[in-house]
């Protein structure tokens, strides 16, 4: 008996081909058979099919009870087959919250009425909601996988084996899926099995190649940028073939070019439902056209409805709030001949002696200079920037005197790192998922480290040790003062109550002085990202990185951050680099003095 077995894109679904062939003595029987890998709708069924049904509900958080405040009020809201939703709202909380309850993580009452219950669509014939709906999340992570802090370096330097695993391996678990051979060898697979992971190896190499990733797949995955790691994450959630794939924040971190790419792909998905999506998207992030519907979150309230409809009465009233409120602040002058921070000559990044990420690069930054680093995804952006806080083992070996790395007027080799962390404040999504979580640990606590650069709390205070492992009264009584002045700048009064300036800086409030004391480790993902920038700020240092800064805030904790940031939350001796794919998210602009420099494939020049 022989069998092959082929997959044949077809519009935007796949068709599998069966042939069997079965020799009887000179005879040979030929079985074809063809399918589609996912079930498709006749067109008849289009509208009529409800994927998701929520019947005038509140949401409440499990554990709370009716008398308590729900998170959502009222909500009435049904998906038909054939619409396309996203989900919108001017704080990336409510937002996850409501996309988080089409997974069961909030309390829906009433509960939708069975036998349709949430999805209608997953009741005839009954399928488990677990197995069928996925949800893939970019916003900002609140948890790390534990209370220690985890060596996010790692990837910079030689790799281990336990990090060795490539991107092509990690989508698929038990089998390798290039020779089509089982890990237990004994086990002969049956023509059925055989034919599904041809089929699924057929679909991830189409979309490793649309996306970008072909030449990644042997990559070790923790060498993968911010970007690659996303649109990787994005197709193996599709390889697990749910029925509805719910993406929160899936532009977030994505560059220019990359994000048409991958929304056709979702649109052609989507068009398919193979799978089914929802997408959870930032007030300011462009809506694709093919999305039909919106359920716009604001206020405890979703009010949802075709996109036109939604945009025109409420999402426009939204923005221009925004823009009200927005403020108008003094500007940055930089001083032309500031010390400079950063001294970059012809300085190189190469892996496995043959992979060039950063090529020769020149790049002087100075105190008081305010820049905007872009570049597209994998262009070595986080590699740069591992260079400026010396992480990176490269940073090291820069050749004189063809090439240095020159770090606060130093050789990067002659300054401890240690020292590095105590004079570099950071932000960057690697920091803010690496970040200890540990219970007990106070909101002060987490800000006073910042002193020292460290990530465990300590000394008299909360304020840290310094390098030298004690701190005059004056020092520590400085340090206080600080976490104070960052504490009431960027603490809860300051997004709740309107916003405070730097010259505002006075006694706590309540709220702040409540918010101080609270464990870090409970706080909402958004209150997590402005607790570490103003970790990353509290020590005035020379330089302030801040990669994806905004990551997870809503409206009203940008709105403080960026006010914070432009009216002397950083002074006129501390030089800033902010990395962002959104040229709107830099709190500065060209006409206060910003400079941007732009990495294209490794190389980089001043634009
Ligand atoms: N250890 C490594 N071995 C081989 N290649 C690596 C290694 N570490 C990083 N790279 C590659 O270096 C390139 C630059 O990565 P980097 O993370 O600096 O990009 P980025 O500009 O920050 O991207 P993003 O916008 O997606 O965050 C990527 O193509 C990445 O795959």
């Amino acid at each position: 008996m022989q069998c092959y077995v082929s997959l044949h894109p077809v519009d935007s679904t796949y068709l599998l081909l069966t042939v069997l062939i079965i020799s009887t003595g000179s005879e040979k029987v030929l079985f074809v058979h063809h399918s589609f890998l996912h079930r498709r709708y006749s067109s008849q069924n289009v509208n009529k099919t409800v994927i998701v049904r929520i019947p005038q509900a509140n949401i409440y958080r499990f554990g709370d009870s009716n008398i308590a405040a729900p998170v959502f009020r009222e909500v009435d809201w049904t998906i038909n087959e054939g619409e396309s939703w996203a989900v919108i709202g001017s704080g990336s909380n409510q937002k996850t919250a409501l996309l988080r309850t089409l997974l069961g993580h909030l309390r829906i009452s009433p509960p939708p009425a069975p036998p349709e219950g949430l999805f209608p669509f997953l009741s005839d014939p009954p399928r488990d909601p677990h197995t069928c709906i996925s949800l893939v999340s970019f916003a900002h992570r609140q948890h790390t996988s534990g209370g220690a802090f985890y060596d996010y370096t790692a990837r910079y330097g030689a790799v281990r084996d336990e990090d060795c695993i490539t991107l092509r391996q990690s989508m698929f678990g038990e089998y390798d899926f290039l020779n089509i051979q089982p890990k237990d060898s004994s086990r002969i697979k049956t023509a059925g099995e055989l034919a599904q992971e041809k089929a699924k190896k057929d679909i991830f190499d189409d979309l490793s190649a649309r996306l970008g990733l072909s030449d990644l797949l042997d990559l070790p995955l923790v060498a993968l940028s911010n970007g690659q790691t996303r649109r990787a994450r994005i197709i193996k959630a599709i390889l697990s073939q749910p029925e509805l794939l719910v993406l929160d924040e899936p532009l977030t971190g994505l560059d220019l070019n990359n994000r048409p790419t991958l929304l056709s792909v979702l649109h052609a998905l989507h068009s398919s439902q193979q799978p089914r999506i929802i997408m959870g998207l930032r007030l300011q992030d462009p809506l694709p056209d093919w999305i039909s519907h919106l359920a716009l979150v604001k206020d405890g309230k979703v009010i949802t409805g075709a996109k036109d409809e939604v945009l025109a009465e409420h999402v426009a009233q939204t923005l221009q709030d925004e823009q009200k409120r927005a403020s108008n602040t003094p500007r940055i002058i930089p001083s032309a001949d500031g010390k400079p921070v950063v001294d970059m000559k012809n300085v190189n990044v190469v892996y496995q002696q043959t992979r060039k990420v950063l090529k020769s690069i020149n790049w002087t930054i100075r105190e008081g200079e305010r820049w905007h680093l872009q570049g597209a995804n994998g262009s070595g952006k986080t590699t740069l920037l591992s260079l400026l806080t010396g992480d990176h083992p490269q940073s090291y070996t820069q050749i004189q005197p063809a090439s240095h790395l020159h770090l606060f007027s130093r050789p990067r080799a002659r300054i401890s790192t240690p020292h590095l962390r105590y004079l570099i404040g950071v932000v960057s999504p690697e920091l803010g998922n690496a970040f200890p979580r540990r219970a007990g640990v106070s909101v002060w606590e987490v800000v006073g480290t910042g002193f020292d650069g460290t990530f465990v709390p300590g000394g008299p205070n909360g304020v840290g040790v310094g390098l030298e492992g004690s701190l005059s009264d004056d020092v520590r009584k400085w340090r206080v003062d600080r976490v104070r002045e960052v504490l009431s700048a960027l603490g809860p009064s300051s997004w709740k109550n309107g916003v405070q300036g730097a010259d505002e800086i006075s006694t706590l409030t309540s709220l702040d002085e409540e918010f101080a004391k609270r464990d870090f480790a409970d706080l909402s993902a958004g209150e997590q990202s402005v607790v570490l920038l103003m970790r990353a700020l509290v020590s005035r240092p020379q330089l302030v990185l801040l990669d994806e800064v905004w990551s997870g805030m809503d409206d009203a904790m940008v709105r403080a951050a960026r006010r914070y940031l432009r009216e002397g939350g950083v002074g006129h001796d501390q030089a800033v680099v902010v990395i962002s794919h959104w040229e709107g998210e830099v709190p500065w602009g060209i006409e206060d003095g910003l400079r941007r420099f732009k990495l294209d494939e490794g190389v980089g020049r001043e634009v």
